[in-house]
């Protein structure tokens, strides 16, 4: 690993797909020391792209090249770029997605996570991608975090978290259709997800999260008028975690559990399927809101938000929940120091 407690992490930066808001996002957020005090960013990504963000956003950067991160001159002023030299921006139109420039993009990510293998870098943060090209650019999965955990080689659970305000929200499902996502609702689903909040949400210094579960069904399933699955399987499940030790409750109604987190009764909500959760804490906070593929041994992070086609090279892209991402990324990476410390 780069870093010790006393450092800040090397934090691998990627532009995400060079037709989306990424590379302005990058370049801006790059302007200025906003993040100086959280990590020591390294761009892994291609020079013309970097220089198209810089033309988006308005800002010159002065940039140094390098080999790989470990030769990273720190402290010069310079941003530090290993430039992969694969990505012509040129031949993509921006605001349009493209099978090639998928391809790119996960090219990109993998040579970042070559690097957090080798211990070059702590933690990697991306810009926003494009799910569809990527896979239509050939890797064959339904989002990136099945991507890192098969390029890692990892094999026991893991999951997309998505934090906000330091509520660490999980979800029993995730990158796939609503029909297929209720097959995928189960006792074994709903209690990795549960016990995922629980393990991160201590891990980020939280002693007891207290944990609820959203129902399935409207109104909870109205007393089985609804739907039965909040009767027969998501109550028993999460009594049966909560007598592991978890201060888990629910099933609560999904249009209101949100309410009562986000007003502090509870720590976190594990919710059913992608929207049930995504609508509410991007409602709450767009331009803060973080997804982390939780349970790999790389930490990934990246904003909440996507691509956003329809404003790019306008200028009007925010990069708050960006750089959130890499002070989240920054956090992890010194939870992770200190757990270690602490096994040796
Ligand atoms: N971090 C990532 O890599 C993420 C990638 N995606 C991908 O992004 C693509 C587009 O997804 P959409 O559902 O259209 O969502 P989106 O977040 O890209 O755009 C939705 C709306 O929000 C606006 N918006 C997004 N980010 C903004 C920002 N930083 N500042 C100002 N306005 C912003 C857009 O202009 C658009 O009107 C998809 O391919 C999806 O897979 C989606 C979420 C996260
Ligand atoms: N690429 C990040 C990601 O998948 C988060 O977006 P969302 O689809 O969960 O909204």
């Amino acid at each position: 690993m780069a870093t010790s407690t006393k450092e800040l992490p090397v934090i691998a930066l990627t532009p995400g797909d060079c037709t989306g808001i990424g590379p302005e996002q990058v370049a801006r957020i790059l302007s200025d020391d906003r993040l100086a005090d959280a990590a020591r960013l390294v761009v892994v990504g291609d020079a013309r792209v970097l220089e198209m963000g810089m033309a988006h956003a308005g800002v010159k950067l002065k940039v140094e090249r390098i080999a790989s991160p470990k030769a990273a001159n720190w402290g010069r002023g310079a941003v530090q770029l290993v430039d992969l030299g694969n990505t012509d921006p040129g031949k993509f139109p921006i605001g349009k997605a493209s099978a090639e420039s998928g391809r790119l993009t996960g090219e990109t990510l993998s040579r970042a996570i070559d690097f957090a293998k080798a211990g070059e870098v702590d933690a990697i943060t991306f810009a926003p991608l494009n799910k569809r090209a990527m896979f239509d650019g050939g890797w064959k999965f339904p989002d990136e975090h099945k991507m890192f955990a098969s390029l890692l080689g990892h094999k026991t659970y893991f999951s997309e978290m998505n934090v906000l305000d330091g509520q660490w929200m999980s979800r029993v499902t995730g990158h796939q259709s609503l029909r297929e996502a209720l097959d995928g609702i189960n006792p074994a689903s709903i209690t990795d997800s549960i016990e995922l909040v629980d393990r991160m949400m201590r891990k980020a210094g939280v002693a007891k999260p207290r944990i609820a579960v959203a129902a399935l069904n409207p109104h909870a399933g109205e007393n089985g008028l609804f739907g039965r699955d909040e009767i027969e399987m998501i109550r028993p499940t999460v009594e049966a975690a909560a007598k592991t030790g978890i201060a888990c409750t629910g099933p609560y109604p999904a249009d209101t559990v949100y309410i009562r987190a986000f007003a502090g009764e509870f720590d976190s909500v594990v919710a059913m399927y992608h929207d049930q959760g995504q609508i509410a804490t991007k409602l709450r906070g767009f331009n803060r809101g973080v997804t982390v593929t939780a349970g790999l041994e790389t930490v990934f992070t990246t904003p909440s938000h996507g691509t956003a086609f329809d404003i790019v090279g306008t200028g009007v892209a925010k990069t708050g929940a960006l750089e959130s991402a890499v002070r989240l990324a920054a956090q992890l990476v010194s939870i992770k120091v200190k757990e270690a410390a602490h096994a040796n």
